[in-house]
């Protein structure tokens, strides 16, 4: 069995609701165990600076998919949840990365993995750590990122109102 984390993030129209029906799916797909969520952390934007705060998470979840299986499930995702991506780094209703794939390290033009970004951003490893603190990485600065709500179980957070 396989083990990956994802990223997931939203800052535009109903956030909560993109990233819900995002684990939603996922956890439909008879080949992903969605094992644990994060919080939902609500973050200043990175990159390009002038749009509104995202909603940021981590997914910890088991697959038998291959990790170019599993880009293209959350590719298909992305595309079900009609998403919108103008400007690079800029606003998006729904957004799923791959972090981590096993320990792989892979770099083809489709992926690479680890995600070449992450170690850069606090949005993707405050939330990391908060799934396993075990993770060998440098502690993140936590400026601009907020806890915004925890839940107690997956189905919790996907049967919330
Ligand atoms: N680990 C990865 N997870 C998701 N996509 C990846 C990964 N590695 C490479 N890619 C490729 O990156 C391409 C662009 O992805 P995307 O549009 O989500 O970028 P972005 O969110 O604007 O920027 P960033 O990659 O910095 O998060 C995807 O089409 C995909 O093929
Ligand atoms: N806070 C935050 N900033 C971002 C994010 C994101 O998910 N959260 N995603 C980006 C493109 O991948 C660019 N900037």
């Amino acid at each position: 069995m396989n083990k990956s984390y994802l990223s997931l993030g939203s800052n535009m129209g109903d956030r909560i609701g993109m990233l819900r029906e995002a684990v939603r799916l996922l956890k439909e797909h008879q080949a992903i165990d969605i094992m644990k969520i994060s919080s939902l952390y609500e973050t200043d934007p990175v990159g390009f600076t002038e749009q509104d705060a995202f909603l940021n998470m981590v997914v910890y979840l088991q697959t038998d998919l291959s990790a170019f299986e599993l880009l293209e499930v959350c590719q298909s995702i992305e595309r079900k949840l009609d998403r919108k991506r103008e400007i690079r780094w800029g606003p998006r209703t729904i957004d799923l990365d791959i972090l981590l794939y096993n320990q792989d390290e892979l770099e083809t033009d489709k992926l690479v993995i680890p995600h070449p970004r992450m170690h850069e951003r606090a949005f993707v490893l405050v939330p990391l750590l908060e799934l396993d603190p075990d993770q060998d990485f440098i502690e993140p600065q936590r400026e601009g990122i907020e806890i915004w709500k925890t839940y107690n179980s997956i189905d919790s957070f996907l049967l919330e109102e």
